[in-house]
């Protein structure tokens, strides 16, 4: 019998650095760089239903509200699959705060309208079709491809099916958001465009720590780190914490467990741990 629901968790996924590769068909467009896939993102309830609702809710202490009852994406990614469901995303971190949250959304969804409606695509057709959503509405670039699979990554090539190498690690990361930075708004500016691509470091990493160093000439190099998000850096250079700003969100990310009580000082602290897989079917009801 087919399902009536289905619930699907995605993890999120914090940039480190990036650099754009636009070719005109979002398909093989999207980006290289690197990144953290982390155990908080979004969770999908999708159900049975005539026609296509969405609600997008906020998690914090165990109540959810409604934040939106539209989510432009997800509207789209439905007519390209030309099916119909209710569908309701939860999350905790905040929207617009460089945690990949519109990848993970769109990630979700897809693999529970293929479950709900036996559509029988495969892991990598799912992804596929989240990814051209996401680029082709410039809210992510190389973030679905990122959260396929779990651990700090390092993104080849561009789209979904580039080389994409993993490492596992199991080192607390904290961050916080100072503001929402829309990630449409700089994708879509050609200027920043052109800066951010002559600030992608020459050489991939192999350590977190490295990680941490190339995201971080990254962001110094790109012109994006605002005064405030530079006095918090500059407080955790000195008390030696590898630390970095979220791509694309006003936000700082940090590595250790020291960096949570400096954090605590600016901002609503989240606890991240670096997720070990990609997308999970957490529920099915007949
Ligand atoms: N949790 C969510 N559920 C459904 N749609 C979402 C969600 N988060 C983002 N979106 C969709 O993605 C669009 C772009 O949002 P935004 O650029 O703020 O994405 P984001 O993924 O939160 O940011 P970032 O990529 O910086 O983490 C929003 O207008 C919304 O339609
Ligand atoms: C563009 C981006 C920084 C937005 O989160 C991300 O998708 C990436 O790394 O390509």
């Amino acid at each position: 019998m087919s399902p009536s629901q289905v619930t699907v968790f995605c993890p999120g996924h914090i940039s480190g650095y990036f650099k754009p590769v636009i070719t005109g068909d979002p398909k093989t467009s999207g980006s290289c760089g690197g990144g953290i896939v982390i155990n908080s993102g979004v969770t999908v309830v999708a159900t049975r239903a005539e026609e296509t609702t969405i609600q997008v809710l906020k998690t914090s202490r165990d109540t959810s509200q409604v934040v939106s009852d539209n989510s432009p994406v997800i509207k789209h990614l439905m007519q390209n699959l030309g099916l119909t469901a209710s569908i309701k995303t939860f999350c905790t971190l905040p929207l617009s705060s460089g945690y990949g949250l519109s990848a993970a959304a769109l990630l979700a969804t897809v693999h529970a309208v293929n479950q709900l409606f036996d559509l029988g695509l495969s892991p990598e057709k799912c992804a596929m079709q989240a990814h051209q959503v996401e680029v082709a509405f410039r809210t992510g670039l190389g973030d679905v491809a990122a959260c396929q699979g779990g651990g700090w990554v390092v993104r080849k090539g561009p789209g979904i099916m580039a080389e994409i190498l993993r490492y596992k690690d199991d080192q607390t990361i904290h961050a916080i958001t100072l503001s929402p930075l829309k990630t449409e708004s700089v994708l879509s500016s050609p200027e920043m465009m052109n800066r951010i691509t002559d600030a992608f470091p020459k050489t991939d990493p192999d350590t977190l720590i490295g990680f941490f160093a190339c995201s971080r000439s990254f962001a110094e190099a790109s012109g994006l780190i605002s005064p405030d998000i530079e006095k918090v850096l500059i407080d955790c250079d000195a008390n030696n914490i590898p630390v970095s700003m979220t791509m694309l969100g006003n936000g700082i990310f940090a590595l250790g467990e020291r960096a949570k009580d400096l954090l605590n000082r600016y901002g609503e602290t989240y606890s991240l741990q670096i997720s070990h897989t990609g997308p999970r079917i957490m529920e099915v009801l007949p």
